[in-house]
């Protein structure tokens, strides 16, 4: 494992507006090569967490430092080190499965020798080279969610997020993925999990239970 690679949230709080109860309070963390799994109750603020760690949100105080060493809202690594797997696939609807990969990648600035090197590898661990040519809605749900992960991982990024990856698929789906994103982090490259689904605990070398940074307001919520 390369230890110099790492993803540090330094004491961050964030809340959707003024007046809301803080979603994440006091928080600090270091995300290292490998696969965490943040897990915890709905709504205690797993996707949220992701979204500060994309940059799509910025914490209220507190820093995210990117391996990069920018703070995650830098165009360079949201471009080219940071890849992500919202729950909505946001599969581009009337371009092929390798369409949907040589965009992303291209995008990211990848030379095209090595889009479709990349291509090949990614779609072939996830079992979708005979889906390439096909569009996304000619996919099942769980095909479809394969060729999101493909195409999040067609630019080989540092950083990889996956909100809820294999929520309603089979154990055979699951299983690809689980492979194919073991295969992603032998590189040492950072990947985190949200999840309630208790088949990926196997994957993961870190489990960070979310629940213990809820602040006590919210854990009473919960409770209701
Ligand atoms: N845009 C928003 N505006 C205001 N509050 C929000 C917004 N998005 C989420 N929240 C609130 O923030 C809290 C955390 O939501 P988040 O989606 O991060 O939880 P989660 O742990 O990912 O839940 P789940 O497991 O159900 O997806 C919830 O109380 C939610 O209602």
């Amino acid at each position: 494992m390369n230890p110099t690679i790492h993803l540090l949230c330094s004491n961050i709080s964030f809340r959707y507006r003024p007046g809301l109860p803080y979603v994440i309070d006091h928080f600090d963390y270091t995300f290292k090569p490998g696969v965490t799994m943040i897990k915890g109750a709905s709504g205690c603020g797993k996707s949220t967490l992701l979204r500060l760690l994309a940059g799509f949100l910025e914490p209220k105080a507190g820093e995210i430092i990117t391996p990069r060493g920018t703070q995650p809202t830098d165009k360079k690594y949201q471009c080219r080190d940071l890849g992500f797997v919202f729950q909505q696939l946001n599969l581009l609807p009337l371009a092929s499965v390798e369409r949907n990969l040589a965009l992303a990648a291209s995008l990211a600035g990848i030379r095209s020798g090595e889009i479709q090197k990349n291509s090949r590898r990614w779609l072939g661990l996830l079992g979708l080279e005979q889906f390439s040519d096909r569009l996304p809605q000619s996919l099942s749900g769980g095909q479809q969610q394969r060729a999101a992960i493909a195409r999040a991982l067609v630019k080989e990024p540092s950083v990889l997020l996956l909100d809820e990856p294999t929520s309603g698929l089979d154990d055979l789906n699951t299983r690809v993925i689980t492979s194919a994103l073991r295969q992603f982090v032998a590189d040492d490259r950072i990947c985190i999990v949200s999840s309630h689904d208790s088949r990926l605990e196997s994957l993961a070398d870190e489990i960070l239970d979310f629940n213990r940074f809820l602040p006590l307001e919210r854990h009473l919520e919960a409770l209701v």
